[in-house]
């Protein structure tokens, strides 16, 4: 097991003069039902925050005003037009699915549509609501992992679901063998949350606290994470995907030096300022 440190930082790289928006990636954020609007514009804010170059979000149409006023710089399309659905998900670098979606029979529907059509060479978030439906279908996982690069992010419910390990039980041996199982990358999400990815050894992220303890902190995990991967990637993914997680966390810690609680929208907010500071 690895501890991570502030080091991890040096993948936040100063942008090259000749370059574009699509340098940077195109994002594609996929959730919020009518219920949970405020989880997928969460990530999707944090994406755009975080720097990829085009982000589209497909969500309830209910949320469209929210979405325009919370975050103009975001694309939109309404998670009822599958034909639109299939062209982003094709033009995606980084695709998330989840924070917000539910689990009704439509969700169900787009999960599906995205798992057959993500390819080798993208990667996918999968969050909240898709690691539940996910969980109930877990024997199918080992044939969708060789399809797009998935990375887990569930909290310790979300992986009992998932993995059947009860929280109790979710020790570090127990959790390798599942990822490895499921040929899949694992953000076990805690106090101290966990990567497991593969041929990797652990890391554990020795920062972040109680005062990140709000609804929706890890919807916006996902957003920072689909922008770390979009931008940085190419040479190294699992030191991208650790100074996302790394980065979400060190925001936190500052911030909560004089707050009690640090919302998700304070780290959002924070991103653009840290990234400057810490790139390199
Ligand atoms: N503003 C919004 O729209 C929000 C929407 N959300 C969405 O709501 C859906 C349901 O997700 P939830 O996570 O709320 O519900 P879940 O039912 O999946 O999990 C919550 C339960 O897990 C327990 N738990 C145990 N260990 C935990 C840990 N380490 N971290 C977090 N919870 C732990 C909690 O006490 C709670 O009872 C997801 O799609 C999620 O993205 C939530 O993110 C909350 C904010
Ligand atoms: N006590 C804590 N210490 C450190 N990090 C925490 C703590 N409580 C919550 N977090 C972090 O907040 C995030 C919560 O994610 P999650 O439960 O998925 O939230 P939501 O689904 O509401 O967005 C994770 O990144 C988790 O590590
Ligand atoms: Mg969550």
């Amino acid at each position: 097991m690895q501890d991570l440190t502030a080091e991890i930082l040096t993948v936040i790289k100063k942008r090259p003069t000749q370059s574009h928006k699509g340098t940077y990636g195109r994002v594609v954020t996929i959730g919020g039902n009518k219920q949970y609007g405020g989880a997928i514009l969460m990530s999707t804010s944090a994406a755009v925050h975080a720097g990829a170059g085009l982000v589209t979000c497909v969500t309830a149409p209910e949320n469209l005003s929210a979405l325009h006023t919370f975050v103009p710089e975001a694309m939109f399309v309404s998670s009822h037009d599958y034909s639109t659905l299939v062209d982003v998900i094709q033009s995606a670098t980084v695709i998330v699915i989840g924070p917000g979606l539910g689990t009704e029979d439509f969700a169900a529907d787009i999960l599906q549509i995205v798992l057959n059509r993500v390819t080798d060479d993208q990667y996918l978030i999968i969050d909240g609501s898709a690691i539940t439906m996910l969980a109930d279908v877990k024997d199918q996982l080992h044939i969708m992992a060789p399809h797009g690069q998935l990375i887990f992010t569930p909290h310790e419910m979300e992986w009992q679901r998932l993995s059947g390990i009860k929280i109790a039980d979710q020790t570090e041996e127990n959790n390798r063998q599942k990822q490895e199982e499921y040929q899949a990358t694992v953000v076990l999400k805690k106090h101290h949350t966990k990567i497991y990815a593969p041929q990797t050894p652990t890391m554990r992220l020795p920062i972040g606290g109680p005062y990140m303890a709000t609804g929706g902190m890890g919807d916006t995990l996902t957003g920072i994470i689909a922008a770390f991967m979009a931008q940085f990637a190419h040479d190294d993914p699992q030191s991208a995907l650790a100074a996302a997680v790394y980065t979400h966390s060190a925001i936190a810690d500052e911030l909560s030096e004089d707050a009690y609680v640090v919302l998700p929208t304070d780290i959002i907010e924070r991103l653009q300022k840290f990234m400057k500071e810490h790139s390199k």
